[in-house]
């Protein structure tokens, strides 16, 4: 096993102070990591970055970083939201509207999910098209129910549907929407000038910040003050922090923690496995999890965030070696048999609000070592078209291969050999496809991500049978975080998407399709993507959500 030099940096906890953090870097090359930390400082990237100096990503990037770099200061420009959140609160509590969903795709949802689960506080988050989930959210305490609905560009059609959906829900129940649906989106969108003519309260986000950049602006604190979450004291932690990431120190841990995973990165390091030491918030490793791939994975470049749920989950322990090992929260871990076999890890003890902005400077940091832009997206338009195309009728409809009991099975052509009949043979042969050094295995399962939550399992599972890093993504919320990765990352991964026949099917109203058209549509259209970039990838599809087991079976 490589041998890890570890080190901190820290600012104490004192008395809970928002200031407080606590790093520990642990580098097998430490001449290595103090030269792309040093080389940082002396290119004045953090107070670059805080004065959102565009040409820190190279002329390419010019263009974008010029326009997405507001996130830097919001913990002082989105202060006077904190009044009007909490007052729209009172005035809906005192109207008997306790219950808050959150309609919204990565960037719109990821936040305010963690935010609300480290307060305490229910949010209803529908971030799904499967028909039995969105019907579920319509369904429980509508009376009481108040929707936000956040699309910074307004145009994306899961949240777009969501909204139909909520809208024709209301007015059948004689409610009228308009005292029920608060809206959350950029200046100018066709959200907002639909949403104004429908007399929905609008909450205006910052335009110069991007999706997955945005948990401090209206997109985190809108839905998560409305639940109940001491956004002011968000804001506080995020503002104890600015100091010390905006200085030009080699102790600075923006560009400790981003120099760390763009040196490893550069090592060939390329994969960072993020797991909950004991905080609070413990939806977080999805929300990093889109900061780091949608920023990071594009160019044929990258690094896979792999979220596991307990310190002793595979990937985590044992891991590979070619994966950072990350850990948020108190309780520092590593040392003893718990050491990253790639010899890079690091363990951020921060509150929440400060490690929000610490990961983004990080984020922005890696991306300059590695010499991507941070800022952009680029494959997850493909994805999008794709299935517009299948909606209109332009995407030729996937021809299945077998039928086992009550799978069925889809391949991308090339990969499995033409005597595979068995499901558990199409599994085998997919995982043969990965490759043994820089391999990895994405599930990717297009279903009610409550009702089908033990599907989860087999994460586990498969990392033990291929002893590689392993991705689970629910359908199509992974679209907008890894989605992005895996078409535009290295391509070095096998893609297994599980799809289901729901209980029943729901009309997205005055449009052309239902939500079970819709989501056929999201998984053959990404599954097509990956296949023109010479992805291997097999699809089971279960023709009830009963017959899951069949797959998990076969996983196993
Ligand atoms: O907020 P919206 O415009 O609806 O976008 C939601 C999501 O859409 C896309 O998938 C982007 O890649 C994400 O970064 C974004 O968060």
């Amino acid at each position: 096993m490589t041998q890890t030099a570890w080190n901190t940096v820290k600012a104490p906890h004192e008395g809970g102070s928002g200031a407080a953090f606590e790093l520990f870097f642990g580098y097998p090359d430490e001449a290595a990591f103090a030269r792309t930390v040093e080389q940082l400082a002396d290119d004045h990237v953090a107070s670059g970055i805080a004065r959102r100096d565009r040409t820190l990503w190279g002329p390419a990037a010019e263009d974008e970083s010029g326009k997405r770099l507001a996130w830097v200061s919001l913990s002082e420009t989105s202060r006077p939201l904190v009044d009007e959140i909490v007052t729209l609160r009172a005035e809906l509590h005192g109207k008997g509207l306790t219950r808050v969903v959150l309609c919204g795709m990565g960037g719109s949802s990821l936040a305010p999910e963690v935010i609300c689960g480290a307060a305490g506080v229910d949010l209803d988050v529908l971030d799904s098209s499967d028909p039995d989930f969105v019907r579920t959210a319509l369904e429980s305490r509508l009376a009481e129910t108040v929707v936000v609905v956040s699309s910074k560009s307004g145009g994306t059609v899961e949240t777009d549907s969501q909204r139909r959906a909520f809208e024709k829900a209301f007015t059948d129940a004689g409610i009228d929407p308009a005292e029920r649906i608060v809206v959350v989106t950029d200046p100018g969108s066709p959200l907002e000038e639909q949403s104004r003519a429908s007399g929905y309260r609008v909450f205006l986000a910052d335009p110069e910040v991007g999706g997955r950049y945005s948990a401090l602006t209206a997109f985190g604190l809108v839905p998560s003050g409305l639940a109940g979450a001491d956004i002011g004291a968000l804001l506080d932690e995020a503002e104890a922090i600015r100091p010390a990431l905006e200085s030009d120190s080699v102790d600075n841990p923006g560009l400790r923690l981003g120099g760390l995973l763009g040196a490893a990165n550069r090592a060939g390091v390329d994969k960072v496995v993020l797991a909950n030491s004991g905080a609070a918030y413990a939806g977080f490793g999805d929300w990093a999890e889109q900061l780091i791939a949608e920023s990071t994975g594009k160019d044929g470049q990258g690094i896979l965030p792999v979220v596991v749920d307990r310190l002793d989950a595979p990937n985590f322990t044992p891991s590979t070696t070619d994966e950072v090992l990350a850990t948020f929260g108190p309780t520092f871990v590593f040392g003893g048999d718990l050491r990253p076999a790639s010899g890079w890890g690091v363990h951020v003890d921060a509150p929440l609000g400060a490690q929000m902005l610490l990961w983004e400077y990080a984020t922005a940091v890696a991306g300059r070592v590695i010499g991507i832009n941070p800022f952009d997206q680029p494959d997850v338009e493909s994805a999008k078209q794709a299935a517009r195309d299948m909606l209109d009728g332009g995407g030729s409809s996937p021809t299945p291969l077998f039928v086992e009991g009550p799978v069925t099975v889809y391949a991308s052509s090339g990969w499995l050999p033409p005597e595979v009949t068995s499901v558990a043979a199409a599994v085998t042969a997919l995982l043969a496809d990965v490759d043994s050094t820089h391999g990895y295995v994405a599930v990717q399962a297009y279903l009610d991500r409550h009702r089908d939550a033990e599907l989860a399992s087999v994460r586990d599972q498969l990392a033990v049978r291929t002893g590689r890093p392993v991705t689970f993504g629910w359908g199509p919320r992974f679209l907008h975080s890894t989605g992005q990765y895996h078409k535009g990352g290295p391509a070095t991964g096998v893609y297994l998407q599980v799809t289901g026949d729901p209980l029943a099917d729901l009309a997205v109203p005055d449009r052309p399709f239902t939500f079970q058209e819709f989501l056929t549509a999201q998984a053959v259209g990404d599954g097509q993507v990956l296949a023109d970039k010479g992805r291997p990838v097999l699809r089971l599809h279960v023709s009830s959500p009963a017959d899951l087991d069949a797959v998990r079976e076969a996983l196993g």
